[in-house]
C-alpha cells in the first residue's frame, strides 16, 4: 500500500484549444495510504479518466502518478499493483466461487494455505461461504458481482482497490447492504479503496473522503460534514444535499447588502464592499422569521410537499427580474403557511456561506 499522489492533466484530444477539451483540468491531490475515497460527480466530470490514470490503464497527458514517493506514471498496473472492479462482472464462469476468488492469489504465487485462508475470510465477508464450491456459470448477476468485488480485495499487498460504479448491477436492497459491508470490510482490511459514483449517498456512505467533480474539476475532497456545512464551490453546495443549497445573488451597496432585490444589514462587513456575490443557504437552515426581525425577508409560499418525515416548502423571495425560489426542509411537526401566504424567512445564520466566482469566501 502507499500514498498515491496525483499532479496532472489529461485530454483524450491530440492538440487540445480550450477547458472543455480536458477531461481533467491541472490537479494536484493526494490519497493518504489505506484511506476510503470516493469520486463522485455527474456523468462526463471526469470520475473514469481519473480512476484509470490511478490504475495505470490511462495514461495521463500531462504530469505524473506518484506511489509511495515513485513516479509511476509509465507503469501498466500490473506493474502498480492495482486491483480494479468495473461496473460488471469480470468472473470465470467455469470455475467455482472459491476458485474465481483465489485466482488473482494463485497468479501472485501465494501458498495453497494462505490462499485457503484470505479466501475463507473474503468470502465470509461478503456472504458467499455457502456457495463456494458452486460453479459461478450458475449464480445471479448480483452474486456474481459479490465474485468481482471479493476479487478486487483479496490480495493484501495491493497498492489500491479502484471501484468504478461496482453496484450498478445490484438490486436496489443489496445495494445497500454491500454499501455498508464495504465500509465494514474497509475498516478490517485497511486497504486504499477507491469508488466512482455519481449517487451522493452512495458515496457518503462508503467515503471517509470524497471528491467532487465536475466538468474535469475536482471541486472539493472533505467528509460529509465538510461538503454538507462548507461547500467551496456553489457545485458541491448544489449536488451534494436533498435538495441542494439554495443560492440567492446579491451585492454589496456599501452600508449594507441587497439580496434578492431586498436592502439588508451586512452579516459580514467585508460583504458590503463587493459587486456580486452568492447567498448560500441549505434548506435544512432556512428559518421561519417574524416580520421587521433582523434578516428577515418576505416570500411567498408556492408549494408545499410531504415527503415523509419532514416537508418540503418552496417560497419565492423577491419580486420580477429579482424572483427566486427559496427551499426550506422543515420537521412534520412544525406549522407552515399555505401556498400563496406570505412568510417571513431568515437565511441568516453561522451555517450560511457566501460565494464570489462561485467560490466560497473564506
Ligand atoms: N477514450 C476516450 N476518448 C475520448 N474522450 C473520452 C474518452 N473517455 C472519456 N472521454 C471524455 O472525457 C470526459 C470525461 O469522461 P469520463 O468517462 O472520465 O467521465 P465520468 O465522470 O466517468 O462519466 P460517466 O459517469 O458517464 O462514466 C467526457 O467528456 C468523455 O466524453
Amino acid at each position: 500500500m502507499a500514498k498515491i499522489t496525483l499532479d496532472l492533466a489529461h485530454t483524450y484530444f491530440s492538440n487540445p484549444q480550450r477547458d472543455e477539451d480536458y477531461a481533467l483540468l491541472p490537479l494536484k491531490m493526494d490519497f493518504e495510504d489505506g484511506g476510503a475515497y470516493a469520486l463522485l460527480g455527474p456523468s462526463g466530470c471526469g470520475k473514469s479518466t481519473m480512476l484509470n490514470i490511478i490504475s495505470g490503464l490511462v495514461r495521463p497527458s500531462h504530469g505524473t502518478v506518484n506511489f509511495g514517493g515513485r513516479d509511476v506514471t509509465a507503469l501498466s498496473p500490473q506493474q502498480r499493483n492495482i486491483a480494479q472492479v468495473f461496473q460488471f462482472p469480470v468472473i470465470y464462469d467455469t470455475m467455482t466461487v472459491a476458485e474465481n476468488l483465489a485466482f488473482p492469489l494463485k497468479n501472485r504465487g501465494v501458498a495453497p494455505d494462505r490462499i485457503r485462508q484470505r479466501v475463507g475470510r473474503i468470502a465470509e465477508m461478503l456472504e458467499l461461504s455457502g456457495q463456494l464450491d458452486q460453479r459461478a456459470a450458475g449464480l445471479a448477476a448480483d452474486a456474481k458481482q459479490k465474485i468481482s468485488l471479493g476479487r478486487g480485495l483479496v490480495r493484501e499487498d495491493v497498492s489500491a482497490v479502484l471501484f468504478d460504479e461496482p453496484l450498478t448491477v445490484i438490486d436496489p436492497h443489496l445495494k445497500w447492504q454491500l454499501r455498508r459491508k464495504l465500509k465494514q470490510i474497509h475498516r478490517e482490511l485497511k486497504l486504499t479503496l477507491v469508488y466512482v459514483t455519481h449517487d451522493q449517498v452512495e458515496a457518503l456512505t462508503f467515503a471517509d473522503q470524497v471528491v467532487v467533480m465536475t466538468r474535469g474539476k475536482a471541486v472539493q475532497m472533505g467528509d460529509a460534514s465538510e461538503l454538507f456545512e462548507r461547500p467551496r464551490h456553489t457545485f458541491v453546495g448544489h449536488f451534494i444535499g436533498s435538495p441542494g443549497m439554495n443560492f440567492l445573488p446579491a451585492r454589496g451597496t456599501g452600508s449594507g447588502i441587497e439580496v434578492a432585490g431586498q436592502a439588508l444589514a451586512a452579516p459580514r462587513a467585508a460583504l458590503a464592499q463587493l459587486e456580486a456575490f452568492k447567498v448560500g443557504v441549505r434548506p435544512e437552515y432556512v428559518q421561519l422569521a417574524q416580520q421587521g426581525q433582523p434578516g428577515a425577508m418576505p416570500a411567498v409560499v408556492t408549494q408545499v410537499q410531504d415527503v415523509g418525515t419532514f416537508s418540503l416548502i418552496s417560497a419565492n423571495v423577491g419580486t420580477g427580474a429579482s424572483e427566486v425560489r427559496v427551499r426550506a426542509r422543515v420537521a412534520e411537526e412544525v406549522s407552515w403557511p399555505g401556498v400563496g401566504e406570505t412568510v417571513w424567512l431568515n437565511l441568516f445564520s453561522e451555517h450560511t456561506c457566501y460565494y464570489r466566482d462561485e467560490e466560497l469566501i473564506p
